[in-house]
């Protein structure tokens, strides 16, 4: 479906990008300066299964995780006004990366393997996909997923940014086209 009635200043902002690259961290500091509410998709999903998404995938499996974090973005990305955080994995399907590119402004968050691989570390715990894998296994997944985040509507390279910096940064951004696009006194 999509949503025609948004002007672009009112349409949901969701950010995309591997895991661990500050979707989260980002998004909530961008919804802070733009007074947006924000929505962490995985964080919904913990919610609603109330356990960590570990124990989801150990529990329900891949298969449940990835419809229910089907459902919740479709409910999100048609609501005006939110900033939505996605997982790392959510572009892989086809559905959700039209859902969000119909009705949102799809915000790629890239950065390289060089700065990603530093923060491997403070990333494995939580996340079931990098769990005993090797660096090799993690890189060549790091690849693979690139292809899925090719489609957006705006990228941002943050491997020299911290996290606040990179939320002024968009969010200047994002109010500028704004302005750009906003129509016109007669
Ligand atoms: N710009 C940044 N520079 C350095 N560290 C950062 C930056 N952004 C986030 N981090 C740190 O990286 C870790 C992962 O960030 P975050 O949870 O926001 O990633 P994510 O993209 O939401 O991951 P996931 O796809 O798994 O949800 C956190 O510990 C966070 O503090
Ligand atoms: O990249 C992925 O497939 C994932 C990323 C995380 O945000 C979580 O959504 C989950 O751990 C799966
Ligand atoms: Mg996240």
């Amino acid at each position: 479906m999509r949503n025609f009635g948004l002007s672009i200043r009112e349409k949901s902002i969701v950010c995309i990008g591997f895991m661990g690259v500050g979707k989260t961290t980002v998004g909530k500091l961008l919804a802070q300066k733009l007074y947006r509410n924000f929505v962490d998709i995985d964080a919904e999903i913990e919610k609603e299964f109330a356990m960590p998404i570990p124990q989801i995938f150990e529990h329900y499996g891949e298969q449940v995780f990835r419809a229910k974090e089907k459902e919740l973005i479709e409910k999100y990305s048609q609501q005006p006004l939110n900033i939505i955080s996605v997982g790392g994995g959510a572009f892989l399907q086809k559905e959700i990366q039209d859902i969000c590119m119909n009705n949102c402004i799809v915000l790629f968050l890239d950065i390289s393997w060089e700065s990603w691989k530093d923060r491997i570390h403070i990333l494995t715990d939580n996340r079931p996909l990098l769990k005993g894998r090797s660096l090799e296994d993690i890189k060549s997944l790091f690849l693979e997923r690139q292809n899925s985040y090719s489609l957006n509507h705006s990228k941002f390279q943050i491997d020299n940014f911290k996290a606040e910096e990179a939320a002024d940064y968009l969010a200047d951004a994002l109010k500028l086209s704004w302005e750009i696009h906003a129509p016109q006194p007669k």
